[in-house]
């Protein structure tokens, strides 16, 4: 996201070196980083039946013999979760692992060899932590490392980690064997609402591709901080790869907050605000967050699929059947610039583009 680029950040402490030195029954944490909303809002952990998040099968969607029961699967997990796990994605196991075992290594550098891919000021491309607006904002607990990875030309290898030395080549392997997978959902998702698929497709096929690698370290006191705030993600849609075994992504849904299990070797799919709008809120972009584990770091990648910069996005007239518009027309940069700036957040940002019904 070229915005990301643009956006200067205030400087705040790195989450990891904080946790190391603080992690023990007799330290404070940091006024900043206590969130009471972590552990005052309920969360529902049960993971059966209709409480758990759909799990679609691209396979199926891709064999015709299975391809319209699936599509009526995907459809809903659009309409009423906003999030789904794909299984059989189609991406080596080999090339996940490599990027996972990369990031486990990356990350566990000591702080100083980390900063030669540091975030420099005006730009929350690189090595550091998520956009930061005023001194009294309440601070994630996390790090994390952001790079454009597509379209090629656009990188920055100044933020390209040359450690370890397969790093770069992962993010590439793992960027060019999802290349085609969003799209491809895009497709299904327009055929499972009745709408002509290169409708959607056009929008996102051939823009920017920026990832986003979270670092959770652990806290002691893991019930009073939060890794990564309630938001939505502002493009089309993202594939969120977990990278080790520790879960901790949250979803809302009805009010409540959901923990997800993510299943090893599931892309784990969502909307983002982008589609929310083209769709005239038939697929839902869903307010999110990460939950900090006491004892183990987490860490995780989001794949986030942008527009075009210049896109005016607005309810698409296929989706607009009943005749009524629901949202406000806005550009990406202004949606972009709200989302890494505004105080709104959670689905707050979206609701105030929702027209009066
Ligand atoms: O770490 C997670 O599970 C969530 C990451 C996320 O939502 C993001 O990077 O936008
Ligand atoms: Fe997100």
């Amino acid at each position: 996201m070229a915005e990301a680029r643009t956006i200067g950040s205030l400087p705040v402490p790195n989450a990891q070196e904080l946790a190391g030195n603080c992690n023990g029954p007799d330290e404070q944490i940091r006024e900043r980083y206590i969130r009471p909303e972590a552990s005052s809002e309920e969360v529902i952990n049960n993971d059966h039946g209709n409480m758990s998040i759909p799990i679609i099968d691209l396979n199926k969607l891709l064999s015709p013999q299975s391809s319209e029961e699936e599509c009526v699967k995907l459809r809903s997990a659009c309409q009423y979760w906003g999030f789904f796990q794909l299984i059989n994605h189609g991406v080596p196991d080999e090339v996940i692992a490599n990027l996972r075992n990369n990031l486990v290594e990356f990350f566990s550098q000591p702080l100083d060899a980390k900063k030669e891919c540091s975030q420099l000021p005006n730009s929350l491309e690189g090595y550091g932590q998520g956009f930061v607006g005023s001194n009294d904002q309440k601070l994630d607990w996390a790090d994390m490392l952001y790079l454009q990875v597509q379209p090629s030309d656009s990188r920055d290898l100044r933020f390209w980690p040359t450690y370890p030395a397969s790093f770069r080549h992962s993010i590439e392997a793992y960027s060019s064997e999802t290349e085609n997978i969003a799209l491809c959902l895009l497709q299904f998702m327009a055929k499972a609402v009745g709408v002509e698929p290169k409708s959607l497709l056009s929008i996102f096929e051939g823009q920017a591709r920026g990832m986003r690698m979270n670092y959770y370290p652990p806290c002691w006191q893991a019930d009073k901080v939060l890794g990564l705030s309630p938001h939505t993600d502002p493009g089309g849609l993202t594939l969120l790869l977990q990278v080790n075994d520790v879960q901790g992504l949250q979803i809302k849904r009805d009010g409540k907050w959901f923990f997800v299990n993510a299943m090893n070797g599931a892309l784990l799919v969502n909307i983002g605000d982008t589609l929310e709008i083209l769709s005239n809120g038939k697929f839902r972009s869903v307010e999110h967050r990460a939950v900090i584990h006491p004892s183990r770091e987490r860490i995780s990648a989001a794949l986030f699929h942008h527009p075009c910069q210049n896109l005016v996005i607005s309810p698409l007239p296929d989706f607009v059947k009943d005749g009524k518009v629901h949202y406000r027309t806005i550009s990406y940069r202004d949606l972009l610039t709200e989302y890494f700036t505004a105080e709104l957040d959670g689905r707050n940002r979206l609701e105030k583009m929702k027209l009066e019904p």
